[in-house]
């Protein structure tokens, strides 16, 4: 019988298995960030023990960045544990080395899961993991990629292999064209709507179909991004030319004979004819409408055109509990209509949005409306996913549309994504937010968390809530 992607990639890496299942599993590739290596290290310290493989090891800081400042160098960082983790992760990768490290205010620090398939890190095949749940993004180049914790994170670096089962199969397979104005943040979001955050739990999902294929790879690893907001620890893409030319040239991508026969394997990635997945989901692209989350997890999403739940119709207790919850949390009443919600903040990053092919999504969307930000929204802020992604954009004068607009134009970094920098919701704020969680505090303490593609936020900036970006397309 046919094997999938993900079996292929299990069974290369796969060193030994007990009879339980539980296996040994070689990696490949060790992405390191400031939040999640420093005990790691330290652990590493006290047993006397060396990193296993340095060239495995890629490392940034990111989450604790600031996003202003930086002409100020390390004095811009005004939170002192911040301003700690930050030196910190620069000392343990001096003392244990890395193939590569791009520290705050280097040209190619960034978030973690934006450089390293932008470093050609990443690539297909490979097992990669960090100590963060978001690394199922790199599952978008037919890698194995998932998030690890931190006494695992000291395990890899201590012997390069990792304790684990093997996952089931999913296939979620979304077929047809994507209609003007969706875009893969919306498809990613409409597929956690129809199977909830639980949904992919003890799976590994593969993402097909024509409207994956016809996806940029900026925007697969969009969809792989929250595959973990799906349940999943891991999320893949089959390997095509799109792929193999996205990572052609890049800093730490294979050259010359050894390009070539990486091309060849790489070729060999997706999943056989008569694979077996254990579940199917399929979709329809051109059904898809603009998403926004109305409550506290990713699941209570809807189409812009849709209205809040009324709890009452729910007759499931638990599920009834959770809507009304939500609803208080977000200060939102019942059928109110999802474009009628008026927004204070805007914010365009993190690591699902923040690449290159987001930036021009939102700055387009800006250059159309061809009005400022709305005078109820305080701030609307832009930050690209790193240093080569806001140059880029910079190339561009994507920049400048944003700033002749009224936005914000900031450093890279993780910023208001999660509330560990200076960037952050106040209490009773609603936000219009491009990243992945919209948990209850995730940007700030009681700060509410719409989340939405870059093209429906920078129009929520524009006119001051959401709107049908169908009707600018
Ligand atoms: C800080 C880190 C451990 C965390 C994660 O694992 O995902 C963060 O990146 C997040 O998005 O919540
Ligand atoms: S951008 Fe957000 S989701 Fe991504 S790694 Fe940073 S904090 Fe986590």
């Amino acid at each position: 019988m046919g094997r999938t992607l993900y079996d292929k990639i299990w069974d290369e890496h796969v060193v030994h298995t007990e009879e339980d299942g539980t296996s040994i599993l070689y990696i490949d590739r060790h992405l390191v960030h400031e939040v999640t290596s420093p005990q790691a290290y330290e652990g590493l310290r006290e047993a006397g023990r060396k990193v296993w493989r340095i060239s495995s090891i890629v490392a940034t800081a990111d989450h604790n960045t600031p996003t202003t400042g930086w002409e100020l160098g390390y004095d811009g960082i005004t939170d002192l544990v911040s301003k700690e983790q930050i030196t910190t992760l620069d000392a343990n990768i001096k003392e244990f080395g890395a193939a590569a490290f791009f520290p705050f205010l280097s040209k190619r620090q960034g978030i973690v899961h934006v450089i390293g398939p932008e470093n050609g890190a990443t690539l297909p095949g490979m097992t990669v993991v960090c100590g963060d749940s978001h690394t199922s993004t790199h599952g978008a180049f037919g890698a194995l990629a998932h998030g690890i914790g931190t006494s695992e994170v000291e395990h890899v670096m201590a012997t390069q292999t990792l304790l684990a089962k093997k996952a089931k199969n999913m296939l979620v397979k979304v077929e047809g064209t994507l209609p003007k104005g969706c875009t893969a943040k919306d498809i990613v979001l409409a597929i956690i709507g129809k199977i909830g955050t639980a949904g992919g739990t003890g799976y590994t999902i593969e993402f097909a179909g024509s409207a994956i294929r016809g996806l940029s790879m900026e925007g697969r690893m969009t969809v792989c991004n929250m595959a973990i907001e799906g349940g999943a620890r891991a999320g893949l893409v089959a390997v095509d030319q799109k792929t193999i030319d996205y990572i052609k040239g890049r800093l730490l991508a294979p050259t010359g004979v050894e390009w070539d026969m990486a091309v060849k394997y790489w070729n060999t990635l997706q999943s056989d004819a008569d694979a077996r997945f254990d579940a199917v989901v399929e979709l329809d692209a051109s059904q898809i409408v603009p998403q926004v989350t109305w409550g506290t997890s990713p699941e209570m999403v809807l189409p812009i055109t849709g209205k809040t739940p009324d709890p009452d119709k729910e007759k499931d207790a638990n599920k009834r509990g959770a809507i009304e919850r939500a609803l208080e949390y977000m200060g939102l009443q019942p059928g109110k209509a999802l474009d009628d919600i008026y927004v204070d903040k805007v914010f365009i990053g993190s690591c699902t949005n923040s690449r290159i092919e987001d930036m021009r999504e939102a700055a387009a969307i800006v250059k159309k409306i061809g009005q400022k930000v709305a005078r109820n929204v305080k701030l609307a802020m832009v930050v690209p996913g790193s240093g080569l992604v806001k140059e880029q954009a910079e190339r561009e004068g994507l920049d400048k549309i944003f700033v002749a607009a009224g936005f914000e134009w900031r450093e890279p970094g993780c910023s208001m994504c999660l509330a560990m920098n200076a960037d952050r919701l106040e209490p009773g704020e609603r936000c219009a937010s491009t990243s992945n969680r919209n948990f209850e505090g995730r940007q700030g303490a009681g700060g509410r968390t719409h989340l939405v593609s870059p093209a429906m936020a920078a129009a929520a900036a524009i006119h001051g809530h959401f709107v049908d970006i169908r009707k600018f397309a």
